[in-house]
């Protein structure tokens, strides 16, 4: 039998599908606001001390992070541009006047020096400091699921709180005629049937056997489970949302080889948009479509995976070099004339003088 949500999309769908003619219904909180309002309750309910500490250090993070950045794609668009981006963290520049750009059906490997700010750029994004629209869904994998009492397979099902803020998001759209929120609206139909309550379970089970757990480890308590194992635990809640924009910091550390090569394989076909932190290069080449270089407090884009990456630099550096080396020759033989001619050309004089500025900048 289908459920009562089940049977509202199908309605929903069918008046999206006549032209987008739902009632609009009142402003709902955004999915954002309701993804922090179940988490702050499932705070109260299941959090232990220890989670408690890091909330309170990830606010204390947050207050230490001023970020500002102008939003220039279209708010109701499935991809996200924000220019002019600067973010600092404990008064130190991550990046300056640079660009964040994130579109639909990119995964993106974020790298650059450790201790660059990779991190801090996806909690800024996470937390949207920067002005990326309320009611794009993020969901951030950072670190391992809370100790509780809930079982692991639980613990991913009980993500699905999610889908009563994608119906709501659901309900908010189909009130919305423009080509871009019926676009985005099919989006969040096609979540909510991966979703389907009846199959929850199963999938959850699915992506935990994925992940290495047996069905006996399912069944245990997260609190009975290493940080290694409890980190598994919150990247199967995170493939079971499958958000429009999927946050993950360095999601294969704890991860043996045989639960690396599944998590590289589901996240390849990832279709929303994955911002991913990872120190493992053959990682990023399974994955990636994209690379981000957070470079010199830049963001530089660059296409295809970690090796094109490496490779297009290459050329890059090469072609600098060239050029360095050409122009250096020439400063060369501009001081050589004016050596041999002296007064005359001192237009030339102020040539090498100008090239050899701009070498040293
Ligand atoms: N509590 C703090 N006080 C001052 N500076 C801090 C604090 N925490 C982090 N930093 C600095 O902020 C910068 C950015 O840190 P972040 O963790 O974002 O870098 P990262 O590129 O993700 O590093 P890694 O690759 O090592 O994980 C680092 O230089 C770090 O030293």
């Amino acid at each position: 039998m289908p459920s009562d949500a089940k049977k509202a999309r199908e309605a929903a769908k069918k008046a999206a599908a006549k032209g987008g003619k739902g009632k609009k219904k009142e402003v709902t909180p955004s999915m954002s606001e309701n993804a922090s309002v179940v988490s702050l309750s499932a705070l109260d309910e299941e959090l232990d001390q220890a989670a408690a500490t890091l909330a309170k250090i990830e606010l204390e993070n947050a207050a230490a992070r001023s970020v500002a950045g102008a939003l220039t794609s279209d708010p109701k668009g499935l991809d996200h541009r924000v220019e002019s981006l600067t973010i600092t963290f404990h008064g130190r520049e991550i990046v300056v006047d640079t660009k964040l750009e994130l579109n639909r059906g990119r995964r993106y490997g974020l790298i650059g020096l450790n201790g660059s700010g990779k991190s801090t750029v996806l909690q800024a994004i996470y937390n949207k400091e920067m002005p990326i629209p309320e009611n794009v869904d993020m969901y951030l994998v950072s670190r391992e699921m809370p100790a509780s009492e809930m079982t692991a397979l639980q613990a991913v099902v009980d993500v699905d709180s999610v889908r009563k803020d994608l119906e709501h998001l659901a309900e908010q759209l189909a009130g919305q005629p423009d080509e871009e929120s019926q676009e985005k609206l099919m989006d969040v139909y096609e979540r909510l049937d991966e979703m389907d309550a009846e199959l929850a379970e199963k999938k959850a089970a699915e992506i935990l056997h994925g992940l290495g757990f047996t069905k006996t480890m399912q069944m245990k308590k997260c609190k009975d489970f290493s940080g290694g194992w409890r980190m598994r635990i919150a990247l199967a809640r995170a493939l079971y949302l499958k958000p429009s924009v999927l946050l993950l910091d360095e999601p294969t550390n704890h991860l043996d080889l045989e639960a690396c090569v599944w998590l590289e394989e589901e996240l390849s076909q990832y279709k929303r948009t994955l911002l991913v932190v990872s120190h493992s290069q053959d990682f990023m080449n399974g994955v990636c479509t994209n690379i981000i270089h957070l470079f010199q407090k830049q963001l530089v884009y660059y296409g295809g995976n970690y090796d094109q990456f490496v490779k297009t630099r290459l050329e890059l550096l090469e072609n600098q070099q060239k050029r360095y080396n050409w122009e250096q020759s020439q400063l060369q033989h501009m001081k050589d004339y004016v050596a041999r001619f002296g007064h005359g050309s001192a237009k030339l004089a102020r040539q090498a003088q100008s090239k050899e500025k701009q070498w040293l900048r």
